[in-house]
């Protein structure tokens, strides 16, 4: 059996985390493994932690790293059989050196995309709440316009993808991510890829990770939630 790859994604909001995270899962039949998806689905089943979470989110907050890695450290101890790529955990130096004592990562993708993009990004962006499937109306669109194009549910934007809101956010997310990407660089496994349009990205990652992952043994194209 081929060894069991394990990467990470990190970028500040906007950056295109989850586009490129579907694009990787499709292309090398990684599993892609969501903090927002795992979040979601706890609080949908209104699990102790998902009621915990659920007060932080609405508020715009970030979850408490403790509540992060006893919710996540678990579910990624039993993925023994399969390769998977993160997105959005870890996002603080406590969350990566909680999952480093957990397992050890091959690879860390780090986006660095300027300002103004994530702004004109975000500020266009819809969510379909229950899910977290994001459009954007010029990039990826809606079939029918305003509706989520599995449920047909109204799409919503969130206040704190608004240009007011989102310089703080950036900020937040470079001190945070700092101590990580250093830690990350300091290891030699971070590659950090920059740009404005995810397109023109993509061929860089796709290159680097075929170099990386030389079978491909779970073509499994689906995004899927943790078991
Ligand atoms: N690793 C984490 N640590 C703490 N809180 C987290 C973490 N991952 C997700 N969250 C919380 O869950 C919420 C939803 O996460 P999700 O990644 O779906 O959305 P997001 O805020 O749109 O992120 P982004 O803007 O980077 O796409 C976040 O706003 C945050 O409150
Ligand atoms: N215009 C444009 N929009 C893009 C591009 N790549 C991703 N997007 C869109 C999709 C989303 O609406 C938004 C943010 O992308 P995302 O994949 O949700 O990012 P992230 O928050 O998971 O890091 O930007 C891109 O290259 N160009």
């Amino acid at each position: 059996m081929a060894k069991l790859f394990r990467a990470v994604i990190m970028g500040p909001p906007g950056s295109g985390k989850g586009t490129i995270s579907e694009r990787i899962a499709q292309s090398f039949g990684l599993k892609h493994l969501s903090s927002g998806d795992f979040l979601r689905e706890n609080i949908a089943a209104n699990t102790e932690a998902g009621v915990l979470a659920k007060t932080y989110i609405e508020r715009g907050l970030m979850v408490p790293d403790h509540v992060m890695t006893r919710l996540l450290l678990p579910r990624l101890e039993e993925m023994t059989r399969h390769s998977w790529l993160m997105d959005g955990f870890p996002c603080t130096l406590a969350q990566a050196k909680a999952l480093n004592s957990t397992c050890d990562l091959d690879l860390v993708i780090s986006l660095n995309i300027p300002y103004e993009t994530l702004k004109d990004r975000l500020s266009d962006r819809w969510i379909h709440p229950a899910s977290g499937r994001v459009y954007n109306m010029g990039f990826n669109p809606p079939r029918v316009q305003g509706r989520d194009d599995l449920s047909g549910e109204p799409l919503i934007q969130h206040d704190n993808d608004q240009p007011e809101a989102l310089v703080a956010r950036l900020r937040h997310y470079k001190d945070v991510a700092k101590p990580v990407i250093d830690l990350y660089k300091s290891k030699g496994i971070l590659h950090t890829f920059s740009g404005t349009e995810t397109d023109r990205i993509w061929p860089y990652i796709n290159s680097l990770l075929s170099t990386k992952i030389l079978s491909r043994p779970e073509m499994d194209t689906q995004h899927i939630p943790m078991p």
